[in-house]
């Protein structure tokens, strides 16, 4: 459905995975008039260009930002004091600066002090995403039936947090307003730790003795190929993520490191009966996740 333009010219700051849905997105709804992309890599902006996922691609921040009312930034989390430093001195008076970062605290801590008077900041992020990166790998319909949790500072104008939730709605995305401590609280539960995790453990696969590897890749259980999956996620994205969301991830891997020994212990000493326990609690989790969604 093609519905009136929200914004005249919008300029996402790295064109990856997420930025070239969103753009992509946007395109497909009517939701800008021109999409511009400021990216530090040649590559990267070549193909949005072929692709045509933006009308213009740029590494000058100068031409990107200064006529934008809508700036997106899809850069790793650790570029963000970067970026700050780029386009700070080219945002325009009334633009927005919205961002899709997997961690909150940090990002905010590092673009702030780079933000002009008359420039609002809406910090986001997609609980969307794949294990995929680059402008070649986004698709319109990534952010569709899915949260978009906004992180909005006090003081910050409603006008134009309103103005980005309506965008992510308008790309089928449902949107929660939370703390950003909160969001890196529980976000480092539900998506750093199973990331942490899986790399772990397709780690420890591929350090077993050389018989043992070829049989992992030979026999791969369909659980196996699910931690793959994650563990192919990016490399730069999620080193960036652990290092900017150190506290939250420690204290939950804490709690989770007491878990695995009670299970541990629970093998060793044959109390069936405390693993069928965790493992009929886990089932029904599962169950409500699936219920939730198909409500
Ligand atoms: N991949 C996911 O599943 C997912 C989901 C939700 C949110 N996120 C967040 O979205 C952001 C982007 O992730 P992605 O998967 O699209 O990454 P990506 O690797 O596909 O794209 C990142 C782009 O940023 C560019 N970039 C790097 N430094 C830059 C700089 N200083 N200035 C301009 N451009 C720069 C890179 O060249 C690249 O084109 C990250 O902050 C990540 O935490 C990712
Ligand atoms: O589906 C995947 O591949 C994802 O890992 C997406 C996922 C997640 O953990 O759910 C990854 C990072 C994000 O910041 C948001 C979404």
């Amino acid at each position: 459905m093609t519905t009136s333009p929200l914004f005249k010219t919008v300029c996402f700051v790295g064109i990856g995975l997420i930025g070239s849905s969103l753009a992509r997105a946007m395109r497909k709804h009517g939701l800008a008039e021109r999409l511009l992309c400021l990216d530090v890599c040649e590559k990267a902006r070549t193909t949005a260009l072929a692709l045509s996922v933006v009308d213009s691609a740029t590494g000058n921040a100068a031409e990107a930002i200064s006529e934008a009312d809508l700036i997106v930034l899809g850069a790793p989390v650790g570029a963000t004091q970067a970026v700050g430093e780029a386009i700070g001195p080219h945002l325009k008076p009334g633009a927005i600066v919205t961002d899709v970062g997997s961690v909150k605290l940090a990002v905010i801590r590092d673009l702030t002090p780079y933000l002009p008077e008359g420039v609002e900041f809406v910090p986001g992020h997609p609980i969307a995403g794949t294990e995929h990166s680059g402008p070649e790998s986004g698709f319109a319909e990534l952010f569709e039936g899915r949260w978009q949790i906004l992180t909005p500072l006090p003081g910050c104008d409603q006008k134009a947090v309103d103005k980005v939730a309506e965008l992510w709605r308008r790309v089928g995305s449902q949107v929660e307003i939370m703390d950003p401590h909160h969001h890196d609280k529980v976000l480092a539960i539900t998506s750093h730790l199973p990331h942490l995790i899986a790399y772990t453990i397709v780690g420890t696969a591929n350090d077993l003795e050389g018989h043992m590897q070829q049989e992992v890749i030979k026999f791969s259980a369909s659980g196996f190929r699910d931690f793959t999956r994650i563990a192919a996620s990016d490399p730069i994205m999620w080193r960036d993520v652990f290092l900017n969301n150190r506290e939250a991830v420690l204290e939950v891997l804490q709690r989770f490191t007491e878990d695995l020994t009670a299970l541990q212990r629970s093998i060793r000493w044959g109390e069936g009966e405390v693993l069928q326990k965790r493992f009929t609690e886990t089932r029904a989790i599962r169950r409500a996740i699936i219920d939730a969604k198909q409500a």
